[in-house]
């Protein structure tokens, strides 16, 4: 794909597979006295995982895993704001800020962040205007109800037509209508957000056919629960199982892997992509 995105000051070469570091904002460190070192915890974690070969820092204020609560706009923004605002201005890094809400939106594009992924797709109130508003790109990611009830009793009758035709075409269409144009969107089928270990298995075996909405794909499998139900493995043991689901992704297509281990997530990535290309220079280092 000659996908080309623009990301604030940053152009991302989606012509090979990029990864995206996964940067945990721990809420406790962030609103009390603990700001500081955590901050700067923050930044050597994002500093290593760029030099590991990360093209994205992903930051995210909100928890998004099942059973999570919603957090305040005022909250997620103190949790977030510092840290968009250090990575920006320390290491000048693309930063994609994880967020469903309005007010993180317009505030991510002010602090120079490159990129909003929103696991909610643009469907709260006043997100698709704030997102159109901040000029930057959007993930737009498909899931199934919200952390509190989403793993409850999942169903689909056709989980891949139904995340793809019906729901992510669904949304590009309302984003187009709202005026972000489509070459601002990526989509992303949304790993473990309303959706069974059968169902996210499914996704990712027939995820080619995202490729229908021509756009870039983003994928998150990283250390999730459809690695540890397969496998039997707790939380820090599932590296071996999610390169091998990044492999399948890249594979099938998937133009930005959102990951915690990015150092084994790049030789997966250039192994997978010396394949596809039949050798060549590994694009990733
Ligand atoms: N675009 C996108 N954003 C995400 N944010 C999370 S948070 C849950 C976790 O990392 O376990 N997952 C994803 C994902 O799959 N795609």
């Amino acid at each position: 794909n000659a996908f080309q995105l623009r990301c604030g000051r940053h152009l991302l070469d989606l012509s090979f597979p990029r990864v995206m570091g996964v940067l945990n904002v721990t809420p406790d460190s962030f609103s009390d006295g603990g700001q500081h070192v955590a901050l700067d915890d923050a930044l050597r974690h994002a500093e290593r995982m760029l030099a590991e070969g990360a093209a994205i820092i992903d930051v995210g204020g909100e928890s998004t895993r099942p059973g999570a609560l919603p957090v305040s706009p005022q909250e997620e923004l103190d949790r977030v704001a510092p840290v968009v605002e250090a990575l920006v201005r320390e290491l000048d890094a693309l930063v994609s800020v994880d967020t469903s809400c309005p007010a993180v939106m317009r505030e991510a594009g002010e602090l120079g962040a490159g990129m909003i992924n929103d696991v909610r797709a643009l469907e709260r109130e006043g997100a698709l205007l704030a997102a159109a508003g901040s000029g930057l790109p959007v993930c737009l990611m498909h899931r199934q109800g919200e952390p509190q009830n989403m793993q409850q009793a999942p169903s689909y009758q056709q989980p891949v037509e139904e995340v793809v035709a019906d729901y992510l075409a669904r949304r590009v269409a309302a984003c187009e209508a709202a005026g972000l144009r489509r070459n601002r969107l990526l989509i992303d089928p949304g790993f473990g957000f309303g959706k069974s270990v059968e169902h996210n298995l499914r996704l990712l075996k027939y995820m080619q056919s995202l490729q229908t909405l021509a756009l870039p794909l983003l994928v998150g499998m990283s250390r999730k629960s459809m690695i540890g139900k397969v496998l039997g493995r707790p939380v820090e043991e599932r590296l071996p199982g999610g390169l091998a689901l990044t492999a399948m992704a890249v594979e099938r297509g998937a133009n930005i892997l959102r990951v915690h281990d990015v150092a084994a997530t790049v030789d997966a990535v250039n192994m997978t992509w010396a394949v596809l290309q039949e050798g060549g220079e590994p694009p990733l280092h």
